[in-house]
């Protein structure tokens, strides 16, 4: 049996899931290969998987919102992220020219961070992909000489693809935050950060009151989403992360804040980890 930790992703080999995996397992992994982020998750429950690693917000693209709901679904913990910068170059089979180029396409995410780049050459086809490096393969394998894929290193090298313009997005501080997730008993030392999910009445002052705990226990909120609750006008559920430096505080906090909130989940505590 392989002790490689199998790490399911949504995408292939060479996305950008697969960095923030090298990112925070090393290279020596096994990469599982999923069509979407519910089978990611589908893997892990049926044992096919050790862990999945999972974008939940683009400092452009914002929030991946779908994925949330995902978390509280399944509700296996999170026990870690990982911060990748999103760094996109335009490739093309060896020999290409940027003259010949007629359609590029990519991940909705990467062609969006491109926009100025794409901007100045209006009569370039953009087609929409499940992920950057699918497209860098097919260009590969369809040995397509008029398209070009936006990707990273990794697709280049892997696909045999040539860079004919490096870092073309828009915004060149661009990073995309992932979680990792386990259905495994992992003892986290010193965890200081956690994600947590509740509901509040619709109330005057319900959220505030739930905050304002956080922040009498010196507990630093990092980001706060709303999703509705299905089916209920007006409910919403709350992702919020936090922050701590001293646990007495965080545990006072969750301890006051179960009496001002609903369905409240702690969805993981682990250890900060926001080095682009
Ligand atoms: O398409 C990929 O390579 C992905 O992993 C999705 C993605 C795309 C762009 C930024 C971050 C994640």
């Amino acid at each position: 049996m392989s002790a490689k930790k199998r790490v399911a992703i949504q995408g292939i080999k060479a996305s950008f899931h697969e960095e923030a995996a090298f990112k925070f397992f090393g290279e020596d992994i096994d990469t599982i290969e999923c069509n979407s982020f519910k089978e990611t998750f589908q893997k892990l429950k049926a044992g096919e998987a050790d862990y999945v690693v999972m974008a939940i917000e683009n400092s452009i693209a914002g929030s991946l919102l779908p994925n949330y709901t995902l978390l509280r679904e399944y509700n296996f913990p999170v026990i870690g992220e990982v911060y990748l910068h999103i760094q996109l170059h335009l490739m093309a089979l060896p020999g290409v020219k940027f003259e010949d180029i007629k359609t590029v396409t990519s991940h909705p995410i990467a062609i969006r961070q491109c926009n100025d780049f794409l901007d100045d050459f209006p009569h370039l086809k953009v087609v929409e992909s499940s992920d950057t490096a699918a497209c860098a393969k097919k260009i590969k394998e369809e040995q397509l000489t008029d398209t070009v894929a936006i990707a990273n290193n990794l697709a280049a090298k892997l696909y045999g693809l040539e860079i004919l313009e490096r870092r073309i997005e828009s915004n060149k501080k661009n990073y995309t935050r992932f979680l990792i997730l386990t259905d495994k008993q992992v003892d986290i030392k010193d965890s200081n950060k956690a994600s947590l999910c509740f509901q509040v009445n619709n109330n005057v002052g319900s959220l505030a009151a739930v905050l304002n705990i956080f922040a009498e226990n010196k507990i630093n909120m990092s980001k706060i989403q709303s999703m509705p609750v299905l089916g209920k006008r007006n409910e919403y559920n709350f992702y919020v992360d936090v922050e701590w430096k001293d646990t007495k505080q965080y545990d006072r906090a969750i301890r006051d804040s179960l009496k001002h909130t609903s369905n409240f989940s702690i969805l993981g505590e682990y250890k900060k980890n926001d080095k682009v």
